[in-house]
């Protein structure tokens, strides 16, 4: 993503009182008795995004695999969990968790191939109380809000007539649709074009500001649909200008942690260090070559 400056994107951090919609508290992942993940702690609040960033091999999907339930068998998981201040055990696998919502790296995970698109979309929003048109045109405003253009055609197809980043943002339309409290997205966007990723971030920070806002919903569900987000991401740039506060992993640990702004004018750890001279490093020779 091409910016002047990291800095002047950054968003910033607001604070809440009430009990923050994730908390992970002395997460531990291992493998035949080797620690992948160790001793990782964090909460998200209402209306906030978290970025998780770190190099390749550090722990970012695993601990998004543990939250979601969906570690490989061969792994353990211990610590505590707590959506929306409720505990949810770790060690339960491939049970769907309550109030969480998974955007993975691969749309295909995510589909039904078998379903048309629009009947995937407008089953989670029936399931919220909505009448069956009321599910459509809201299925059809989703997928308008991800920058697809035919979105009643893509509503009839099914998920092998779709490009990769046609599929990723129907992907991001349907967890949308789900209307959870947290949002897991492991690199959402990035098998996207630059114009689709601004559309779909553009969405998701909506979702996430207006989620409790929707008069379609009750006042309870309002308020259980807070719209808290880890944000998975190798890039700087979209973090900063996306996410509010910032966690850095180095083999499974935690090496640096705070606000978006504070990760990004004052990194701490060797890591962070690299990845904010290499953002500005990418967007200076870009700037260098377009004016060569
Ligand atoms: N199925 C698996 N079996 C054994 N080890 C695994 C498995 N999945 C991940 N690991 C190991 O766990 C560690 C963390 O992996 P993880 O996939 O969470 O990294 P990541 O930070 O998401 O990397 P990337 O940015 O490349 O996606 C790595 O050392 C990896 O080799």
């Amino acid at each position: 993503m091409i910016i002047d400056s990291i800095s002047n994107h950054i968003v910033p951090s607001r604070k809440f009182t009430m009990h923050p919609a994730l908390l992970v508290q002395d997460l531990r992942v291992s493998l035949h008795g080797r620690a992948l993940i160790d001793g990782v702690s964090f909460t998200v609040d209402r209306g906030q995004r978290l970025a998780l960033l770190g190099a390749s091999g550090s722990g970012k999907s695993l601990t998004a695999a543990a939250l979601l339930g969906q570690l490989p068998a061969s792994m353990s998981a211990s610590g505590q969990l707590q959506i929306n201040g409720v505990d949810v055990t770790l060690s339960d696998r491939r049970t769907r968790r309550s109030g969480l919502t998974a955007i993975h790296q691969d749309p295909m995970s995510a589909l039904n191939p078998l379903v048309r698109l629009g009947k995937q979309l407008e089953i989670p929003l029936r399931h919220a109380g909505l009448s069956g048109s009321a599910a459509r045109k809201r299925a059809l405003e989703l997928l308008a809000s991800m920058g697809i253009e035919e979105a009643e055609r893509t509503m009839e197809s099914f998920s092998g007539e779709l490009s990769g980043g046609q599929l990723q943002r129907v992907c991001i339309a349907l967890a949308l649709a789900c209307r959870s409290s947290v949002l897991v997205a492991d690199e959402p966007t990035t098998a996207l074009d630059m114009v689709s990723q601004a559309k779909v971030l553009e969405a998701l920070s909506l979702y996430s500001e207006s989620a409790c806002a929707e008069s379609v919903y009750s006042e309870s569900a309002r308020s259980a649909a807070a719209g808290a987000m880890l944000f998975i991401t190798h890039d700087l740039a979209v973090a900063a200008a996306f996410c509010h506060q910032a966690l850095v992993l180095s083999s499974g640990r935690i090496v640096e942690e705070g606000s978006m702004e504070s990760v990004v004018e004052r990194p701490r750890h060797q890591y962070t260090k690299q990845l904010v001279e290499a953002a500005h490093l990418g967007f200076d020779s870009l700037r260098r070559r377009a004016t060569a």
